[in-house]
């Protein structure tokens, strides 16, 4: 096979951080070709430097044999170099069509034709004329994915493709993905999940701390073995929760109906539920199914007014009508999905976006911050939950992706919360992490916190919550015990397809 891409001894440095330490990697033409390692291993970075957002301190890039130079992501894109970004670039009120002409040269009308083509050759069926805030998250990436195979790239660079997609997505995405090698193009292929690696690609380049210690045929080495290699160990083994007795609840939405003001929002509808001290319920759903009002009118970033104050009780207490601080105050946490933004302040330090939700832990006093309070609780996340970062002055927006996530879970376990709320909790985290996030989350259930988690990814629920319910257009399915159900009968209640009377009601 001929090589399409290399790169020979490829470095790249932020500040004392090395990211990418003298990096070897061959991309065969026509070839799916995996990149794993843990959170921070330097994958992001790598991609940067082959897309041209970013230009290599050190080593060769060679691009169909000739040594090259990719200065930008325009460059990128003229030699044939295509990237899906983690989180789409579509504008929401633009259609189909719009949003491709902005980077893609030719008439609307010509485009929208394209657009059908090549949506009925790779499986990419999107309607070119929709409003993209109409999309579901699948269809978003489908868009994304056309816009880059009309500018006719030989290579695809897809981070983490799969995280943002609902189970049923994912295997047409991999149909896609394999026409296109059939049709000559290569893909560069970021992803945690292990399984999916070994289901679609054919070699796989392993980083750990920046630099490369394994290439694989995935299709030849187990899940275990590719966690090993990116690890460096074994994978810590998952823990059985403890028995555990209910607590008084910690939760109760009674009957809630509401219509958000965004005018692409989700009307939720008649949403009960209840939640005890010392249980784990599961939102499970396909997103854009009311995922964000519900998170919303939980977490206060939504208020119903008076006339709502009772049908949300927090800790047994009107709270319908109070906003997020006050419901902090009642013992509340809250991980959102997004981390940078709402989870965390991007070019504040950990040591400052510790102090936004662990003030209350004795670190203001007389009105005067308390930097050395404010520091060891930001150490005690940073060691406790395996951040690989500097240290506490350290600006979020530095971290990698599951880094940060780490961070900001360990500040809302380590305020101990009577109820804490968790928005995809171990989204873009490692396999290793995810299980160390999923077994810290089992620990605090055991100590009597109630946990409310919304998450794409059924195995997770599956493993740790003790009910599940669903949401499916704005309404709740009714509870059912995790033992008792399983995930056909939950991917019935996501499609909207299953009864809404069951038998396992809790
Ligand atoms: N702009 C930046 N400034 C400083 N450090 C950075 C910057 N971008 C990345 N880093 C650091 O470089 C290292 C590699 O980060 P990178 O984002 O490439 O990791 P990753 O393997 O993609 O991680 P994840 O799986 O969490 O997304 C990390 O230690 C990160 O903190």
């Amino acid at each position: 096979m001929t090589a399409l891409l290399r790169l020979e001894g490829v470095s790249k440095s932020y500040g004392t951080v090395q990211a990418n330490k003298s990096i070897d990697l061959t991309v065969d033409e026509a070839s799916i070709h995996a990149i794993l390692g843990e959170n921070g291993a330097g994958k992001s970075t790598l991609m940067k430097l082959i897309y041209g957002v970013e230009e290599p301190d050190q080593g060769r890039v060679v691009w169909q044999g000739r040594e090259t130079r990719i200065d930008a992501p325009s460059t990128a894109r003229r030699l044939g170099i295509g990237m899906v970004f983690q989180h789409f670039s579509l504008f929401e009120t633009l259609t189909v069509v719009e949003n491709i002409a902005l980077v893609v040269p030719g008439k609307r009308a010509e485009l929208a034709v394209k657009v059908r083509d090549f949506g009925a050759r790779f499986g990419l069926e999107v309607d070119p004329f929709a409003s993209v805030h109409s999309l579901s998250m699948g269809e978003r990436q489908r868009v994304e994915i056309i816009r880059c195979l009309l500018l006719n790239p030989k290579l695809l660079i897809l981070d983490e493709p799969t995280s943002v997609l609902p189970p049923q997505s994912v295997e047409r995405l991999f149909e896609t993905l394999r026409l296109l090698r059939e049709e000559g193009v290569s893909i560069l292929f970021i992803s945690h999940k292990l399984e999916e690696i070994r289901a679609i690609c054919d070699a796989a380049t392993v980083l750990r701390a920046g630099q490369v210690v394994e290439r694989v045929d995935p299709r030849q080495a187990s899940a275990a073995d590719l966690a090993r290699m990116m690890i460096g160990r074994d994978m810590p083994a998952a823990q059985p929760g403890l028995a555990h007795d209910l607590g008084e609840e910690r939760l109760r939405l009674e009957r809630v109906n509401h219509t958000p003001d965004d005018p692409f929002g989700v009307t939720l509808a008649n949403v009960s539920l209840s939640l005890r001290g010392g249980e784990i319920l599961g939102i499970a759903g396909i997103s854009g199914n009311g995922q964000k009002e519900l998170v919303r009118l939980i977490s206060g970033e939504t208020r119903l007014g008076r006339a709502g104050r009772d049908s949300i009780r927090l800790m047994g207490q009107p709270a319908g009508h109070l906003g997020a601080a006050a419901r902090r105050e009642l013992g509340f946490a809250f991980v959102p999905e997004e981390r940078l933004g709402r989870g965390a302040v991007p070019d504040m330090t950990l040591a400052d976006n510790t102090l936004l939700t662990a003030h209350a832990r004795g670190m203001v006093r007389a009105g005067l911050i308390q930097r050395g309070r404010e520091r060891d609780y930001t150490r005690r996340c940073i060691e406790e939950f395996d951040v690989r970062t500097a240290g506490p002055d350290v600006e979020a927006a530095n971290l990698s992706g599951g880094n940060l996530q780490k961070f900001i879970m360990g500040r809302e376990i380590h305020l101990g919360p009577k109820l804490l709320l968790c928005s995809q909790p171990t989204w873009g985290v490692d396999i290793g992490a995810a299980t160390e996030i999923r077994r810290r989350l089992v620990a605090l259930r055991d100590q009597g916190t109630a946990i409310l988690i919304l998450s794409d990814e059924l195995s997770e629920l599956f493993e740790i919550c003790d009910r599940l319910q669903v949401l499916h257009h704005g309404e709740l399915s009714p509870s059912l015990m995790t033992a008792a159900t399983n995930s056909a009968e939950i991917g019935e209640y996501m499609l909207g397809r299953a009864s809404k009377e069951n038998d396992h009601v809790a």
